[in-house]
């Protein structure tokens, strides 16, 4: 960009231009220091009034003035955390803008209007805004003006801080002939420098640098789908979580008393990227991993690629919808019942059928009662008539007497007990009733191997979640006795910290969500992470979270782990078709050096003519390295390599190895002992990034993975520096680089 000479190079200027952006910053930290104070004091009144009133547990109804009190404390305390959150550099840009093009020029750099942008709104106590919010309207132009389009903007600056310190400006002048003489110009360009930076193990918003194409997607309207597409490191992710953000600043009322879930692919990338929404002010929203998204399982563990194939395709769904309606595995065959002094019996083929009807309109275990009534109906069908008399002559008293028996009881409560996913799941283990669930879906192999690949461990794993899933929804869930009207411990909530704080509606809410659940969690926007990860089965599961939601979905086909992505993208398309769709494409890679990625670029082309390969922007000068090793020395070059690049690069250093290796090259990088080396299997490292990556045999990574080169891809492209391939041949490397 064009840049007026540059009275920057004064350091004089500098020094002096540093100083007065300073005391703005001042000026808006000791406000929200007064903010926060008024905030605690008003938490603290709360909690001192709910317990000066000793109301230990109450009816919500019976206590005036509650509600009002509970929303008080509750605000108080979302205040905090939310101030809390802010030490990232409360505010990171200023706007100097004139009146536009047809007015006259602004004699000096007074007469520009200015306009500070930071993580949240603050005003002066004359309710002047000292800095505005980057999620309000007239933020915009500080992500969209450019050059051709300045938008009023003259210029556009990023303050680099340090909590609460400015160390650094750097200016974008976007209309040098409509800038005044004193305007004072300087740095490099805040873009570069943020991409330059060393990476953490945890991801950094991007509030001070978004792009204006990424803007675009941010500030989309939270109608249908948005899809979000683009290559790898294109920014994907940070602007689906900016987006979460922007969404609740929209429409606070909506969002944040429906919810925003974000879902992602595994427990390693949610962590990395808890940080973002927090640092933008934003608490409320869930992060759930796939393997998470069904309450009470925390799935962590990956399927040999041939399981999860299968685990994950839309075939499975008539084979769980079958096990849900079979017999129950060592239930009893046979009804006998002694009555009216003769014995009544209903056989295997009898009971079947009054199983089969219980089960025509209800989930199984809400259908306790219809196949009580059709068992009574069999045994009344089978009691001889001559016998009917007296009191077994009525048929409902023949019932009463009948399921009053300990027989009956005894019998009923094997034949027919409450299912859980977990157990109907497990029955997939034993191949003889997997055939018979199975016969039409799957073929004699795919039987085996599903079968053995369930008996083979006791842990659930993530391809598994969506079949419990699956599995809950066809069985129902049981039926909560009745409780007392809900009461509710008032002190409870309170004691443990800001997040904990529940209003009197939302506990309430719950309590009745509680009992009356039949579905999963609903939420109002569910925003999808690596998308095309999902397998069909997963989409389903996903899609039921939102039956009611818009939608936002990210992901890039060329990096799927998925076998067939046509495949998933056709669930996910059947699944989101009443919803209109709007598409945004990013262009630009922000994470690799462009020497990795062109490098990345080649490998995938090989495979994929067609994908679709973003620009990367930043040059480094380093290409990637190539090692070759004897099989058995793979291990120690790994960690060779890994110890190199920490002398090489200032943060993270991840060593990306295929699982069948991790055995023994885990322990030669933990002897290293070294904090910044993570060590992880392909399928970990999606959505992850480090300074340097080592790449341990690739070639076993395109034939241990699903996903196959599509997988290696993803891995080629994590790193922003540096990246070493250690294999033992060279026939994976695509032909030039050879
Ligand atoms: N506008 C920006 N300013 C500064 N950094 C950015 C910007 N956009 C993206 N980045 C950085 O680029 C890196 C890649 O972003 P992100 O992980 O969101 O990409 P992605 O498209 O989801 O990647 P992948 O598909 O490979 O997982 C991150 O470090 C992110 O912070």
């Amino acid at each position: 960009m064009d840049q007026t000479p540059l009275p920057a190079d004064d350091e004089n200027v500098e020094r002096a231009e540093l100083a007065a952006e300073q005391q703005h910053v001042d000026l808006v930290y000791d406000r929200v220091d007064v903010a926060t104070r008024s905030a605690s004091q008003i938490a603290v009144d709360g909690h001192q009034r709910a317990q000066a009133q000793n109301v230990g547990r109450v009816r919500e109804e019976e206590q005036t003035g509650l509600y009002e009190r509970d929303v008080l404390v509750f605000a108080a305390a979302r205040r905090i955390a939310e101030l809390d959150a802010e030490h990232e550099g409360l505010v990171f840009g200023r706007l100097d803008s004139d009146r536009g093009d047809d007015q006259p020029l602004a004699a000096s750099a007074a007469e520009l209007e200015k306009l500070y942008i930071g993580r949240i709104g603050v005003r002066d106590a004359e309710y002047e805004p000292l800095v505005i919010d980057w999620r309000a309207p007239a933020a915009e132009p500080f992500y969209r003006a450019t050059a051709t389009d300045r938008q009023k903007v003259v210029r556009r600056r990023v303050l680099r801080n340090k909590g609460p310190r400015i160390v650094g400006i750097e200016d974008d002048l976007l209309g040098p002939e409509r800038a005044p003489e004193d305007l004072p110009v300087m740095g490099e360009g805040a873009l570069m420098a943020s991409l330059s930076r060393a990476r953490g193990h945890t991801m950094r918003d991007i509030v001070a640098t978004i792009q204006a194409e990424q803007d675009k997607a941010i500030r989309a309207p939270a109608r249908g789908v948005t899809v979000i597409g683009g290559g790898p490191g294109t920014g994907k992710t940070v602007v689906a979580l900016h987006r979460a953000a922007y969404l609740l600043y929209s429409d606070r009322r909506r969002f944040e008393r429906g919810g925003v879930l974000v879902v992602g692919p595994s427990a390693a990338f949610m962590a990395y990227i808890e940080r973002v929404l927090p640092s933008l002010g934003e608490n409320t929203v869930a992060l759930r991993a796939v393997g998470e998204l069904v309450d009470g399982v925390k799935a962590t563990a990956v399927d040999e690629a041939a399981v999860a194939a299968i685990k994950g395709s839309l075939r499975m769904r008539g084979v769980l919808s079958r096990a849900a309606r079979d017999r129950v595995p060592n239930a009893p065959t046979t009804l006998r019942i002694f009555i009216g002094g003769t014995n009544v019996e209903l056989d295997a083929n009898q009971l079947d059928n009054v199983r089969r009807n219980a089960l025509r309109r209800t989930p199984r275990n809400r259908a306790a009662g219809e196949a009580r009534k059709g068992l009574v109906a069999a045994l009344w069908s089978r009691f001889p008539e001559d016998l009917r008399t007296g009191v077994h002559g009525d048929r409902e008293a023949f019932g009463d007497r009948v399921t009053d028996t300990p027989a009956f009881r005894t019998f009923f409560s094997q034949w027919w007990p409450v299912l859980t996913p977990e157990a109907v799941l497990r029955w997939l283990g034993d191949p003889r009733r997997l055939q018979r669930w199975a016969r039409n879906e799957l073929t004699p192999v795919e039987i085996e191997t599903l079968a053995a690949g369930i008996r083979g461990t006791d842990e659930f794993t993530i391809a598994d979640v969506a079949l419990l899933d699956e599995l809950g929804t066809s069985l129902g869930r049981a039926p909560i006795p009745e409780t007392r009207d809900e009461e509710f411990d008032w002190l409870e909530g309170l004691s443990d910290g800001v997040n904990e704080v529940l209003t009197t509606s939302e506990r309430r809410a719950r309590a009745v969500a509680a009992r009356e659940a039949e579905e999963p969690e609903d939420y109002a926007h569910v925003l999808v992470d690596e998308a095309q990860d999902l397998s069909p089965m997963q989409w389903r599961m996903v899609t039921r979270r939102g039956p009611q939601a818009s939608w936002t979905i990210v992901g890039d086909p060329a990096q799927s782990s998925w076998p067939d992505p046509d495949e998933a993208r056709a669930a996910m398309d059947s699944m989101l078709s009443h919803l209109q769709r709007h598409s945004f494409r990013l262009s630009t890679n922000y994470r690799n050096s462009a020497e990795i990625y062109a490098f990345a670029g080649e490998v995938i082309r090989q495979t994929l003519p067609d994908a679709d390969l973003p620009n990367a922007v930043r040059q480094t000068g380093v290409e990637p390295e190539h090692r070759v090793f004897d099989a058995n020395k793979v291990a120690e070059a790994a960690g060779d390599a890994a110890a190199e690049l920490l002398g090489l690069v200032e943060g993270t250093v991840g060593v990306i190895v295929p699982p069948k290796l991790r055995p023994i090259v885990d322990p030669v990088l933990a002897e290293i002992g070294n904090p910044r080396i993570a060590a992880l299997s392909p399928l970990e490292s999606k959505g992850l990034e480090y300074d340097a990556v080592v790449v341990v045999e690739p070639d076993r990574i395109v034939s241990d993975t699903l996903g196959g080169v599509r997988a290696l891809y993803v891995v080629l492209t994590r790193a922003t520096q540096r990246m070493i391939t250690v294999n033992s041949t060279t026939n994976w490397l695509p032909a030039r680089a050879s």
